[in-house]
């Protein structure tokens, strides 16, 4: 048994405004009954919709350029990357995901909110590398940082950004995928706390700037 939807809190109304209003709470719905019921969310976690997961996502929008292509990698239930679509009408919304289940879900959300900027796509990122080029990769709670960044930084254009949820253990993860930053040939990579007086705590990122793919430098100096 789920428990019962909670009302959104007062912030939820600056964060969410327009037509992102009703479709935040559509999509909070579709959550707490079909996400639990397929197994999606946790029961436990209805509780915690709206400041965990729906404000919590959409305070990420703070870190996101205006008009981009953005990928969510490894979306599950939506979580960025629907709740960004939502609250960010200027940018398209990819949402990545391998499992079935999860894309048919991401699929129903998508038509009943009527969300014209978004596509669901099911596969693994490091498949979708070399076939398509995105301005902004989000991930929350899919890989270690490492990991994200041989998945991520193929997707990413030169310049692109990798926009990663990383919480508490950010600034220790950062420092633990030195190598692999140094790998990828990464611009900058940099702590950033989005969400100041809307979520509590502030949600911190690691947000990466992805440099030249290191195969086309190597290609380059060999000539
Ligand atoms: C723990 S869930 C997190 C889901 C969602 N981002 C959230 O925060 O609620 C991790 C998700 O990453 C997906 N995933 C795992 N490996 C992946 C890969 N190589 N490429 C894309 N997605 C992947 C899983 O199927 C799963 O839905």
């Amino acid at each position: 048994m789920s428990d019962e939807l909670p009302a959104p809190p007062d912030i939820a109304r600056d964060v969410f405004t327009g037509n992102a209003w009703e479709r935040a709470n559509s999509f909070a719905e579709l959550l707490a009954g079909p996400g639990v019921v397929r197994g999606l969310l946790g029961p436990r976690e209805v509780q915690r919709i709206w400041d965990r997961h729906l404000l919590n996502c959409a305070v990420v929008a703070e870190a996101v350029p205006e008009g981009v292509r953005l990928v969510d990698i490894g979306s599950g239930a939506g979580l960025p990357g629907l709740v960004l679509a939502i609250v960010r009408p200027d940018i398209t919304v990819t949402l990545l995901e391998p499992l079935l289940r999860r894309t048919v879900f991401l699929e129903e959300c998508v038509e009943a909110l009527k969300l014209g900027n978004v596509e669901v796509l099911r596969g693994r990122a490091e498949e979708l590398a070399g076939r398509r080029e995105f301005d902004v990769a989000s991930a929350r709670a899919v890989a270690p940082l490492d990991r994200l960044l041989k998945w991520a930084m193929p997707l990413l254009r030169e310049g692109g950004e990798l926009i990663a949820m990383k919480g508490e253990r950010a600034a220790e993860e950062l420092a633990e995928a030195g190598p692999q930053l140094r790998a990828s040939g990464v611009r900058t990579a940099e702590l950033v706390t989005v969400g100041r007086g809307k979520v509590e705590p502030p949600a911190t990122l690691v947000r990466v700037v992805a440099g030249r793919a290191p195969e086309v430098g190597r290609r380059r100096r060999r000539r």
